[in-house]
């Protein structure tokens, strides 16, 4: 039976991050993808200049429509930018008895704008970090959530492991493009695992996040572990990376698409 993801996020009207990024990377990925949206944001590759938030009661709505029908293999969180959302969200979340949550703790977006009110972060810690199976903050993320300052590979496997303790849940500290190449450190079960990618050199890095969250929880909804989904997310998301899409003035999105090629992807390339 096929399985199935939900991404409950913002969209990025881009198309590069995002409930977009989620659901190209879920598909490709081999699972039925589905979105709960907890705000519209006007962006591109340059900036992202308005947001809209969606009401808690309609995201509670959102939820109950997907977990009432389609029920989940897994779950990733992204962008929840205000307290009442990130508490509808938990609460449905516990009723359902969701499973495989990946939560991806987005705070700036990589053009620089803050997608998250500074007062909803301790709700974030408070309410949605322990639900989680997987935490996924890049290095300022997780250095906003430890206070420590990261400058070393050592600092990262220090920042997951405080984080890990303190909300009983696994973490990937993502290297990426700001430290120690593409190494992402995961931290579980008192010990640590690194994942080595090769850096690739794309400047287009928008939604590289939103993309190896979505990768991770597609895997996990297949019924991987988390050391292989993490693995294949990687890979996943070098692959995207390296087909080396150039769109917008910006930093560009990914090509996500990239593994799927069939008599539909094959006519128009030029
Ligand atoms: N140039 C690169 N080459 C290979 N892998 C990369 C590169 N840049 C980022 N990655 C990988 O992409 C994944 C996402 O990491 P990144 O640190 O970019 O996330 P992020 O900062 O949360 O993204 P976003 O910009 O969407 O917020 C990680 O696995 C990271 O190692
Ligand atoms: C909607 C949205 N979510 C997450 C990010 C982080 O990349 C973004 N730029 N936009």
């Amino acid at each position: 039976m096929r399985r199935t993801a939900l991404t409950i996020a913002g969209s990025d009207s881009s198309g590069g991050a995002g409930i977009q990024a989620d659901i190209k990377t879920m598909m490709a990925n081999g699972v039925y993808a589905m979105s709960a949206i907890t705000a519209l944001t006007a962006q591109n590759t340059t900036g992202v200049t308005a947001i809209l938030n969606a009401t808690p009661e309609f995201l509670g709505q959102e939820l109950d429509s997907v977990f009432t029908d389609i029920f989940p293999d897994a779950v990733k969180i992204g962008m929840v930018s205000e307290r009442e959302l990130i508490c509808v969200i938990a609460e449905k979340l516990k009723q359902y008895q969701a499973k495989n949550i990946v939560v991806d703790p987005v705070m700036v977006a990589t053009s620089g704008a803050r997608l998250i009110s500074e007062d909803a972060i301790d709700t974030l810690k408070q309410e949605l970090f322990p639900l989680a199976a997987v935490l996924t903050p890049n290095i300022p993320e997780a250095e906003e959530l430890t206070g420590m300052h990261i400058e070393h590979a050592d600092d990262m496997i220090a920042a997951a492991k405080k984080i890990a303790e303190q909300y009983h849940c696994a973490v990937l500290c993502k290297g990426g493009h700001q430290l120690n190449d593409a190494n992402d450190l995961l931290y579980f079960d008192d010990h640590y695992q690194w994942f080595c990618g090769k850096r690739i050199n794309n400047p287009n890095t928008h939604g590289t996040g939103c993309t190896l969250s979505s990768a991770i929880a597609s895997n996990l909804a297949k019924g991987y572990n988390l050391e292989t989904s993490v693995e294949r997310a990687k890979d996943y998301i070098s692959g995207a990376l390296a087909a080396m899409l150039d769109l917008g003035a910006g930093s560009g999105p990914m090509d996500h698409g990239f593994a799927i090629i069939n008599k539909y992807t094959q006519e128009e390339e030029d």
